[in-house]
């Protein structure tokens, strides 16, 4: 029997990429679909590519809106999540697609978003170590940032091998649709189309303690990240390359050997062939995560590279393979691995 799901932020880019990969699940009944500033409107005004929901009109985000089903998506701005998820059951499957669960410290939390620390739930990245364990059974789920996403999938490995030093560097571009739907003056086309920009600079960016908090867990010891964001001309796509120190007697075998091993048996990431190297476009759309990783033997560095989609695997479709797992169905039900080329 399928399951009624609820997604509250039905108008954002988020809350859409969530809606075009529920519509082809075949466990999930979509239910209410909740706004804010846009309720009352039609959904096909606002997500025209959702043909078979076009005339499901938005709700208000209220608990009667959002009451009597078995899965609820927040896809809310951050720090909206917490007083939603508090008036639904604890029976309900909860999967907050904002930040407000995913730090563990909450002085980092109060740090980089400056409002008091809501809680943790179980993180919603499969592919770290213990991270399928953490989400079976499990009615609340944080679903990770989409650069945190990326750079953990990209590092995790030389970590869990202690293989890498305590020092990462990860320079990442994003398409455009990371930033939301609402309008924003350094996003607007003639800003963006043509250029790149950093942004977030010198450990400002709010996904710097969540990239830490998943590479230290996976070195066990504490890593820095220094992590500097770029904006990309495209609407989107995660190209995150990552490197760190390689520990003496790190070779490029040993490197390739810890790759092939952590994701021999994951089903959306995929280490390259050699000499093949990650390609936004070739993600796009899908839940797949490319990686690539080369042994820098004279700069004596591991660099490792990652492709994602930002909204799929970056956000929706790492939501939904979650609530599979949570739920105890297969973990790839309604996702794909199937890029959209050229
Ligand atoms: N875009 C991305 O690539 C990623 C986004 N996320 C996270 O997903 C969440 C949503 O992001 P995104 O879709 O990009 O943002 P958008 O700005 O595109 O959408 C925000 C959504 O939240 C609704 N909303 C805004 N304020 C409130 C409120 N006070 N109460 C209830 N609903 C509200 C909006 O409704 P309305 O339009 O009706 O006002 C809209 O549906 C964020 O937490 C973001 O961090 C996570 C990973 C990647
Ligand atoms: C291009 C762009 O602006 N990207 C967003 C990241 C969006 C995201 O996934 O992060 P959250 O879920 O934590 O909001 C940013 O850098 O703030």
């Amino acid at each position: 029997m399928a399951v009624r799901a609820a997604v509250a932020g039905a108008s954002g880019y988020a809350g859409g990429e969530l809606l075009r990969l529920l519509l082809t699940h075949p466990g999930v009944e979509i239910g209410a679909l909740t706004g804010n500033t846009n309720a009352g409107q039609r959904l096909g005004a606002l997500q025209p590519h959702l043909l078979p929901l076009a005339d499901r009109v938005l709700e208000p985000t209220t608990p009667e809106a959002l009451a009597g089903h078995d899965v609820v998506f927040l896809a809310l701005p951050h720090g909206q999540s917490a007083a939603v998820a508090e008036q639904l059951g604890d029976e309900v499957l909860v999967i907050d697609m904002g930040a407000d669960f995913r730090l563990k410290n909450a002085a980092d939390w109060e740090a980089f978003y400056g409002s008091p620390h809501a809680g943790t739930w179980p993180y919603g990245l499969p592919e770290l170590p213990g991270g399928r364990a953490a989400l079976e059974g499990s009615r609340r789920v944080a679903v990770p940032g989409c650069y945190p996403t990326a750079v953990s999938l990209a590092l995790f490995p030389a970590y869990a091998a202690g293989l890498a030093g305590t020092e990462a560097v990860v320079v990442a571009a994003s398409g455009t649709s990371g930033a939301g739907k609402s309008p924003k003056p350094h996003l607007l086309g003639s800003e963006v189309m043509g250029s790149m920009t950093p942004y977030g600079v010198g450990g400002g960016h709010r996904h710097t303690p969540e990239m830490i908090q998943n590479l230290s867990a996976a070195a066990g010891e504490r890593v820095t990240v220094s992590f500097t964001p770029t904006l990309a001309p495209m609407p989107r796509g995660i190209l995150a390359t990552c490197s760190a120190k390689a520990k003496p007697g790190v070779t490029a075998e040993s490197v390739r050997a810890a790759y092939e091993k952590a994701f021999a048996d994951e089903p959306f990431v995929r280490l390259l062939p050699e000499g093949q190297w990650p390609a936004t476009a070739s993600v796009y759309g899908s839940n797949a995560v490319q990686v690539q990783v080369a042994h820098d033997a004279a700069a004596g560095r591991i660099v490792a590279i990652s492709a994602i989609d930002n909204l799929t695997k970056g956000t929706a479709g790492g939501a939904v393979q979650s609530m599979n797992i949570a739920l105890g169905l297969d973990e790839t039900t309604g996702l794909t691995t199937i890029g959209v080329a050229p």
